[in-house]
């Protein structure tokens, strides 16, 4: 079995427990409170910058040039796609920069993100390239379970589009199997190491709609 399909039978548990959160739940049926869905997109500017720089610092660590390639493609059509559609929503929802510098980092943010930077340094590329992973096949799967699903409130209603048009897709299908090369190329231990950062990261991706709903500080 692919490494791929392996690890997200593994993680199931966790991963409907994702695509079943309250966040979810809340963002379709429109009880959501604005200054939630604001605390999520602050939280998710800091995620997607260090995000995008993880994949040019695997990039750069990684040896193989196809590999090298499309790290940097994919690191590309995020400014392109998620960063961009981050930036209309601050602009409709009148978050300024300011907003952005009054808000610190969460914990969960933190967490997540500083997984990401100790897995490349410790474990390498690889497991690297398996911790991003579950980011955009995460949000493919909650837009796929939202499908058809209209949210009141249209700027719910344009987070749930922005997971359901094919732009979208291709780009995960591209990362399934870019990590499956990986996995193919790696010993039992790099092995280990990419199953772990791909659990770790699906944790983090469930703990940040709970750190949204919570309004997560450092008190
Ligand atoms: C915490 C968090 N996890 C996942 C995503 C989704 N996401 C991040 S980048 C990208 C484009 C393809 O890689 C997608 C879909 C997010 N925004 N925030």
């Amino acid at each position: 079995m692919d490494f791929s399909q392996q690890v997200y039978q593994q993680n199931q548990t966790v991963w409907q427990e994702s695509i079943h959160h309250p966040f979810i739940k809340k963002l379709s049926d429109g009880s959501m409170t604005l200054p939630t869905f604001r605390y999520y997109l602050i939280q998710d500017h800091y995620y997607l910058r260090d995000f995008a720089r993880i994949h040019e610092l695997a990039a750069d660590a990684s040896q193989d040039q196809a590999v090298k390639t499309l790290l940097q493609e994919l690191a590309n059509s995020l400014h392109d796609g998620e960063i961009a559609t981050r930036k209309t929503f601050f602009k409709e929802l009148g978050i300024s920069q300011q907003d952005v510098v009054n808000t610190p980092i969460a914990p969960t943010t933190y967490a997540y993100t500083s997984h990401m930077y100790r897995t490349l340094t410790q474990a390498g590329a690889p497991a690297a390239i398996a911790g991003l992973l579950p980011c955009a096949w995460l949000y493919a799967d909650v837009g796929a379970s939202l499908q058809g699903v209209t949210s009141p409130v249209p700027i719910f209603q344009a987070w749930i589009d922005s997971y359901q048009s094919d732009d979208y897709t291709g780009p995960v299908a591209k990362q399934i199997k870019l990590t499956d090369q990986v996995a193919r190329q790696t010993d039992a231990t790099g092995r280990d190491a990419m199953t772990k950062a791909f659990s770790r990261s699906a944790y983090y991706e469930r703990d940040f709609w709970q750190m949204a709903l919570d309004h997560q500080d450092w008190q």
